[in-house]
């Protein structure tokens, strides 16, 4: 039975092995550039934090230099809402499934928690039942902004999926589908019964396959070596962003988030085997001052507690309180 990570307010360093430090010495923005610019043209003056913009050609000059939009951005982690082989109780990994009414529910609930809380950017991975969850979840936002999957699959899906449009634009939030933030590749337990498999192998075995950070299943991903790519894409993808001042909503798996958990509250490989995520439960961190500081779980949009951490979460509400009422 799933448990929730613990929802107390903690401070982490980073891990300074997995630290890289040019991310902040370089200029900001250089790799959402990477990301954007064949898409998006980035919008910025010396004073102005840089906008995306769909409106324009791809060959558009990219501003050269950048202003930080903001010491402070916060983190939104999401877990998929409960999936049709969640709730059949099958090994799914990197099987491409759905989300059942329930995971649909969780996720829309998921979004009400989430709703006062600034969302720029949204990082999924590629498989479907996280990107339902990061969309449902973006119906509840009180921004009201539109989530839009970028395609830079190739020239010509990025050509057919521009807008035109300065002010949809206004109104967007680029979405990016990353294969890195996938769950574990499980391997051949995919599509096996999670208690019939424990049946036949043993729980012990099972255990050790579904939560020890070194073994891998049969012909699948460790923990270890999903947090490889997980987190490396976090690093090099999204650390940036929250850097620059972003404010990133994750959408991705247990596997996966488990992995960057670990690299943002510096579990040991020990500790992780024990953190448990429910499906469709938001976690929010501030990222400030170069560290990740948890915040555990908004409870709801009206709850005051998630807001009084930061100034700048309570500003953000206030401006949504008053443009709304
Ligand atoms: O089946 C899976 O892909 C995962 C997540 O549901 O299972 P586990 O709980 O073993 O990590």
């Amino acid at each position: 039975m799933a448990t929730v990570v613990s929802q107390q307010p903690i401070t982490s360093q980073r891990p300074s092995s997995n630290f890289k430090a040019s991310h902040f010495l370089k200029e900001p923005l250089n790799v959402p550039i990477k990301l954007r610019q064949k898409q998006f043209k980035i919008q910025a003056t010396a004073s102005q934090a840089p906008l995306l913009d769909p409106v324009l050609s791809p060959s558009k000059t990219i501003p050269q230099s950048y202003k930080k939009k903001s010491n402070e951005a916060s983190l939104i982690l999401i877990r998929h809402g409960e999936s049709l082989w969640n709730e059949k109780n099958l090994f799914t990994g990197c099987v491409d499934v759905p989300l059942t009414e329930k995971g649909v529910a969780e996720a829309i609930q998921a979004g009400k928690r989430i709703s006062n809380i600034p969302v720029d950017l949204i990082f999924t991975s590629s498989l479907i039942r996280a990107q339902m969850t990061a969309m449902l979840a973006m119906t509840q936002h009180r921004c009201k902004k539109v989530p839009i999957i970028l395609h830079d699959e190739s020239e010509k899906a990025q050509t057919w999926s521009h807008v035109f449009s300065e002010e949809t634009r206004k109104q967007s939030i680029p979405v990016i589908a990353a294969w890195q933030l996938n769950e574990r590749m499980y391997g051949e337990l995919q599509g096996l019964n999670k208690e019939e498999t424990a049946e036949r192998y043993g729980t012990q075995q099972v255990h050790e396959w579904r939560r020890s950070y070194h073994i891998p299943p049969p012909k699948g991903e460790s923990l270890e070596m999903c947090a490889e790519r997980a987190v490396a894409y976090f690093e090099d993808n999204i650390q940036p962003e929250l850097a620059f001042g972003n404010n990133v909503l994750i959408a991705a798996h247990g596997n996966s988030l488990r992995s960057i958990i670990m690299y943002l509250d510096k579990l040991t490989s020990q500790e992780v085997t024990s953190l448990e995520l429910s499906t469709g439960l938001p976690l929010l961190y501030i990222f400030k001052d170069r560290k990740f500081m948890r915040r555990g779980s908004p409870v709801g949009p009206t709850e005051a507690g998630v807001y009084a951490y930061t100034k700048r979460l309570a500003q953000y509400r206030q401006k949504l309180d008053e443009t709304l009422a």
